[in-house]
């Protein structure tokens, strides 16, 4: 017997175990009370009839909805669109009302923004965007658009490109410059962290119709990248819900992970990037600066470090310490220790890596940190073993 299911049926249980997942609500029912009964008013407010549209109606955490208009009414070519940059002292005033829809396709029928560039432009744009690990999962076409869509902006030393509590207009990658993020704690703000001359921000507010959480001050004259909330939503939220798909199973795979929240983990699926590395490619070089962390997908990677014996001191030699295969995670010592890499890691064939920036770092990982201190004992026995030396790998 077939049993066929209503139309609309997945979209509306999708959007509400969305919704359940973001908020983590303590009583389901009441919860689904809520939702459904919002849905209900945004389709009357509407006067929508027929199918249920998902997503952009339903808001808990903010105002009523506020759709964004298709800016398709004057009936404009794609091809001669071309919008002014987003202001940033022009900012959505309302909380912003889209429910996390990644799957909402009426957002493919939005213009494409087009920022035209000279080729000058476009060689420090590419360069800037380049490490970016939102768009390492962008196919090829998609990231054309995003680059399309960018827009060039300069900040003077002092000013807020971010302020924590906005609504969200734009995502922003670094050019140059030097950026404090400053977080409010107990009413008071407190530095977390810096961008030095690389890097993005502003992702969550886009990601999950929250307001800023953090605020973003150029501590010198800088240059960013800015790319506007719908194209975000439209490109990046979109290649997330794929993303989703294809790692979910495998980051609740990963022990270090395991103590994590299911909401938490999906948070990290959202903001890593992949990277593939060739046979023998080096992934991290000892003694540099650590701006991220590896989880290996698949494949093997190989963990160097130069000799400590004097005999071999002199040829610089490197031996090998250890291997990380699937589910294993690598380049944390760094970022816990605040010292430079204490190891170098190359590809044993191919090899595919989750890679999770030292922001989201900081942020999503911290509970785990205790467990990734644990282990720096296990490598100082290891060093011990191998080079006959202890070494102070702590911060
Ligand atoms: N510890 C942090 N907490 C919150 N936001 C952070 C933090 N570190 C970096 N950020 C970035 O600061 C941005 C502020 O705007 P968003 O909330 O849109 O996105 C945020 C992140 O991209
Ligand atoms: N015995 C070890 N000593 C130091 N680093 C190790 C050892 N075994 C594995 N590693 C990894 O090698 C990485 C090199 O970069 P990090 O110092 O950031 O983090 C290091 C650890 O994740």
């Amino acid at each position: 017997m077939s049993i066929e299911i209503p139309v609309g049926l997945t979209e509306l249980l999708q959007g509400y175990t969305v919704e359940v997942l973001r908020q983590r609500p303590p009583d389901l029912v009441d919860f689904a009370v809520q939702y459904f009964s919002r849905l209900q008013d945004t389709r009357s407010q509407d006067g929508a009839s027929g199918a249920v549209k998902l997503g952009k109606g339903v808001v808990f955490d903010g105002e009523p909805m506020q759709t964004e208009s298709n800016g398709d009414e004057d009936g404009s070519d794609e091809s001669d669109f071309e919008p002014p940059p987003p202001s940033r002292y022009n900012r959505r005033v309302s909380v912003c009302a889209e429910a996390f829809n990644p799957d909402d396709d009426d957002e493919a029928d939005e213009p494409r923004v087009v920022h035209p560039k000279t080729d000058e432009q476009r060689c420090r744009l590419q360069d800037a965007c380049k490490d970016i690990l939102l768009f390492k999962t962008l196919e090829q076409e998609q990231f054309s658009e995003v680059l399309d869509a960018m827009f060039e902006l300069r900040v003077q030393p002092q000013e807020h490109v971010i302020d924590q509590g906005d609504d969200g207009d734009n995502f922003y990658v670094i050019e140059r410059g030097v950026y404090d993020i400053v977080v409010q704690i107990d009413g008071a703000g407190k530095c977390v962290g810096q961008y030095d001359n690389k890097g993005s921000f502003g992702e969550l507010a886009l990601m999950y119709n929250t307001p800023r959480a953090a605020t973003i001050i150029a501590t010198q004259e800088g240059a960013l990248w800015g790319l506007d909330r719908a194209t975000f939503r439209r490109l990046i939220v979109k290649a997330n819900a794929k993303k989703r798909r294809l790692y979910e199973q495998f980051v609740e795979s990963v022990p270090l992970l395991k103590s994590l929240e299911l909401s938490e983990r999906m948070k990290i699926v959202d903001v890593l990037g992949i990277k593939t590395f060739s046979d023998g490619e080096r992934i991290i070089v000892q003694g540099d600066r650590a701006d991220c962390f590896y989880i290996v997908e698949s494949g093997e990677v190989k963990i160097m470090m130069k000799s400590k014996t004097k005999a071999n001191q002199e040829d610089n030699a490197e031996v090998e310490i250890t291997r990380c295969s699937r589910g294993q995670y690598f380049g944390e010592l760094a970022l816990v220790t605040n010292k430079p890499r204490a190891a170098s890691a190359y590809a044993v064939g191919e090899v595919k890596c989750l890679v999770i920036d030292i922001q989201a770092f900081e942020r999503l990982l911290g509970s785990c940190k205790e467990i990734m201190k644990r282990n720096i004992t296990h490598y100082e026995e290891q060093l011990v073993a191998l080079f006959g030396s202890s070494m102070d790998l702590r911060d």
